[in-house]
């Protein structure tokens, strides 16, 4: 499936999780086995292409495509989590939402110095949770150009903010005027 055919898969619930945000869904994507795989294989097809050595995902909905795509590439994968989840000593960063804030942690020891991290998560909307993730996975050394989403949706700046942070930004389809 092609992503303009993937577009097709994504549903759009008006005031969730808040009034005022349309809401783009990939449960409808998900669920879909062809629309997953065709998703997941143009993902990794960029990744590689951009000498990803691992790829990092965002909790909850960047585990999908994330371990997905290290799979596919057979490179190894770091959770980026929510708070209080890993059960070593982590680094973590605050950061803002489209519709709130919200705090990431990851564990260090989980990235070798230099190592090359592709960041992979469903969405990018205002680039808030991207650009933490970026800023963390570089604190802990790694080599952080890539960010690889399924949907963009420019229109909230996400994706420039990305570029101006020196990230390389792709997205398998957008929704302009969100
Ligand atoms: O570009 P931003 O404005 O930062 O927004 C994008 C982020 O928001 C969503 O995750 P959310 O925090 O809602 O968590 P979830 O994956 O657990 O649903 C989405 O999966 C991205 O990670
Ligand atoms: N509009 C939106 N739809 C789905 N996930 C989101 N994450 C942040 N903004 C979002």
């Amino acid at each position: 499936m092609s992503p303009d055919d993937l577009k097709h898969l994504v549903r759009s619930v008006p005031d969730f999780p808040a009034p005022g945000v349309l809401f783009r869904d990939i449960t409808t994507l998900i669920a879909h086995g062809d629309g997953l795989r065709a998703a997941v294989g143009h993902l990794a097809d960029r990744a590689r292409s951009r000498g990803a050595e691992s790829i990092a995902g965002m909790e909850a909905r960047g585990f999908i495509f994330g371990a997905a795509v290290a799979i596919e590439l057979g490179v190894g994968f770091v959770p980026v989590r929510k708070p209080g989840k890993l059960p070593v000593a982590t680094i973590g960063i605050d950061y803002d939402l489209e519709y709130g804030t919200d705090r990431l942690e990851i564990d260090p020891t989980a990235i070798r110095p230099g190592q090359r991290i592709a960041i992979v998560d469903d969405l990018i909307a205002t680039g808030g949770t991207a650009l933490a993730a970026a800023a963390l996975l570089r604190r802990a050394g790694a080599t952080v150009a890539d960010a690889l989403f399924v949907i963009d949706l420019p229109d909230l700046g996400g994706a420039e903010r990305l570029r101006a942070a020196g990230l390389a930004v792709d997205a398998l389809m957008a929704f302009p005027g969100h």
